[in-house]
């Protein structure tokens, strides 16, 4: 068996190394710079302080507009911020918090509810019986207010505190018991934690979409040998990025060639700048994901200094250096289609669990080596309880008989224009047997009512300040509190992104880009030419009062009905070809080169610090 390392020297020896590589000055692997990720912002550390700070940021934009160069001034605009409702808002304590109002529901609705929609295989995958037991084992309370307490115990005893001293929190806040503790706990004690290991993680443990997964089996088999998972058994490669509460490195399971992206977290670091609970809900998070288009969670550890999240690698790098390189530096509408609808189906699987993800960006959709795409970064989701409902249900038979199949919205039996026809019938199919099945998938369609989840956290609050400038829903900005409706602001300004090659509200600096997204109407670009179905889904989903948004109340339901998706398979685009698929040399590169030199760490933590 091999020595034990010390794993701080380990890291440092590493990250030694890699400063003298970045001194030697050698040129850069891709000889391409790409614009800095757009940095996003995140609840300051002083509750209290930064979010009076926020609303009077927020506040000062409409005020002092005609400070601003080129703004129109505030004559011109309506009042959109809400003064009263802002002297009464308190969010001294939510705001870090993340809180969020629980949905009053009955557990047995909301298993029934959730197990016929996994049947369905609607949305191709389905919570596992760790998510089940999300839902079962969650404490519903009736909140009095907006906020309820989700944290972990940890957190409400510094919520508590911050109480005391305010004297104004628990009119906003309704503890209940944590169910965080009650589903989860976290790992804060022994040194060495490999999940496997701990009994309250183990639901973390199944994963059934993982079966054939070569990387899962090599996992698996280490922890078969040598019981559970340590820094020793992996060799870090090279530095993949930074970000704000840990930094990614390329891994690879000693003896075996699987590569993995492994987020390393100084504990002690976290620690002081309160970074704790975000890191904890991050792994929370990825533990009970198990989604084509979600990243898995191989394995997580802890030892003395670091916390460790062991998870797949994307060689393709992310959307926003994908874009750069494209001609004009806009997808194709092809192209576009397929990464919102595989983006769509992973905001509607994380809304099915109560996650709100709130931070979309290109820069956190990675592309995997077959050129599908991994939605990354949940350090800023938000977690509430969701309540599905069975809005439509269909024939038990033919549902069960569904779940086998392999398509169940009405409209994917159309052939495509957008995405190949090979994404509309299973790969393995021989052409005969491919007739056959469109045959019977067409009749199948004719007969069979659809069953419809509506599994949307609408009732969800929460006052934090997150996102990034051009992302930042109205409701955000204004600080009147949101909800899972700030994920279908943040898809439009996605699908806007990619289609035109920048975001619609972007000003000359993050005030006025604010102000823009409060005050300022949607407009499109002459060029490209998009089409009108494109441009009619985002004047849908741009809408700036959340309660008249697009997907609203029916969550992707109602997005995935849109013309834009008319011809898409939703439960077959796991298989459809992608737009664009890694090169080997390129993913080779991604898996050997080194950083290039002066590399910045993408993704910069940025506090509220200029307001
Ligand atoms: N699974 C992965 N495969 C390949 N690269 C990854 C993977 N996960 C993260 N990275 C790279 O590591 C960088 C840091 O990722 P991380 O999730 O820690 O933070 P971030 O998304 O950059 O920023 P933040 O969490 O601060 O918003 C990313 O920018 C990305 O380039």
């Amino acid at each position: 068996m091999e020595q034990p390392i010390n794993e701080v020297e380990y890291l440092s020896e590493f990250q030694n190394s890699l400063s003298e590589f970045h001194s030697q000055n050698l040129p850069s692997t891709s000889g391409t710079s790409y614009p800095s990720s757009r940095p996003t912002l995140r609840p300051s550390r002083n509750h209290t302080a930064s979010s009076t700070s926020h609303h009077n940021y927020a506040l000062k934009i409409i005020n002092n507009v005609e400070e601003h160069e080129g703004l129109p001034t505030k004559s011109g605009i309506k009042q959109p911020f809400d003064m009263d409702g802002l002297k009464n808002c308190d969010l001294s304590g939510v705001l870090e918090s993340d809180n969020c109002s629980l949905v009053p529901s009955k557990r047995a609705d909301v298993n029934h509810a959730a197990k016929s929609y996994c049947q369905s295989e609607v949305t191709t995958f389905c919570p596992s019986p760790s998510q089940n037991s999300f839902y079962s084992t969650t404490v519903y309370s009736e909140a009095k207010e907006s906020f309820t307490n989700t944290e972990v115990s940890e957190w409400a005893s510094s919520v508590d505190k911050s109480c005391d001293e305010s004297g104004e929190v628990t009119n906003y806040c309704d503890f209940n018991e944590s169910r965080k503790t009650s589903i989860y706990r976290a790992s804060t004690g022994s040194d060495a934690t490999d999940e496997s290991s701990t009994n309250s993680l183990s639901s973390a443990m199944y994963k059934p979409h993982k079966a054939n997964d070569v990387r899962w089996e090599a996992i698996q088999a280490v922890r078969a040998r040598d019981g559970m998972l340590e820094m020793r058994h992996f060799r870090l490669l090279k530095k993949l990025g930074c970000g704000d509460i840990g930094s990614v490195y390329l891994a690879e399971l000693s003896g075996t060639r699987t590569s993995f992206a492994m987020k390393v977290m100084n504990k002690t670091e976290l620690a002081s700048r309160k970074k704790l609970l975000r890191a904890q809900t991050e792994r929370e998070i990825l533990q009970c994901l198990d989604h084509p288009f979600l990243p898995t969670l191989y394995t997580h550890f802890e030892t003395e200094s670091f916390s460790c999240l062991v998870m797949e690698f994307c060689p393709g790098g992310d959307l926003h250096a994908l874009r750069q390189r494209q001609p004009g530096k806009y997808f194709s509408e092809h192209a576009v289609r397929f990464y919102v609808a595989e983006v769509l189906l992973a905001l509607e699987y994380l809304h099915m669990l109560g996650i709100i993800y709130r931070d979309l960006k290109p820069e956190n959709v990675l592309v995997r080596e077959d050129g599908h795409i991994m939605l990354s970064d949940f350090d800023l989701s938000l977690r509430c309880t969701v309540s599905p409902t069975l809005v439509k249900s269909s024939n038990s038979t033919l549902v069960t008989k569904s779940s086998g199949g392999y398509c169940m919205e009405p409209t994917c039996i159309t052939q495509s224009d957008c995405i190949t026809p090979s994404c509309f019938t299973p790969r393995f199919l021989s052409k005969k047997k491919e007739k056959k099945f469109k045959l019977r998938n067409d009749t199948h369609h004719q007969v069979t009512p659809l069953p419809e989840l509506i599994a949307e956290p609408t009732n969800a609050r929460s006052m934090s300040f997150v996102g990034t400038h051009e992302y930042l829903a109205p409701e955000i900005i204004k600080g009147e509190g949101h909800g899972s409706a700030v994920d279908w602001w943040t898809f439009g300004i996605f699908l806007y992104e990619l289609l035109f090659g920048r975001t619609p509200f972007k000003g000359s600096v993050n005030r006025a880009t604010l102000f823009n997204v409060v005050g300022q109407p949607l407009r499109f670009p002459e060029s490209p030419t998009v089409s009108f179905a494109a441009r009619d889904l985002i004047r849908g989903l741009l809408v700036k009062e959340p309660q008249h948004r697009l997907a609203y109340r029916r969550g992707a339901t109602e997005i995935k009905q849109h013309p834009f998706f008319q011809n898409v398979n939703w439960a077959l685009i796991r298989c459809a070809n992608p737009p664009e698929v890694p090169r080997p040399a390129a993913i080779r590169a991604a898996q050997t080169e080194k950083d290039p030199p002066g590399v910045k760490p993408s993704g910069n933590y940025l506090d509220i610090d200029f307001f």
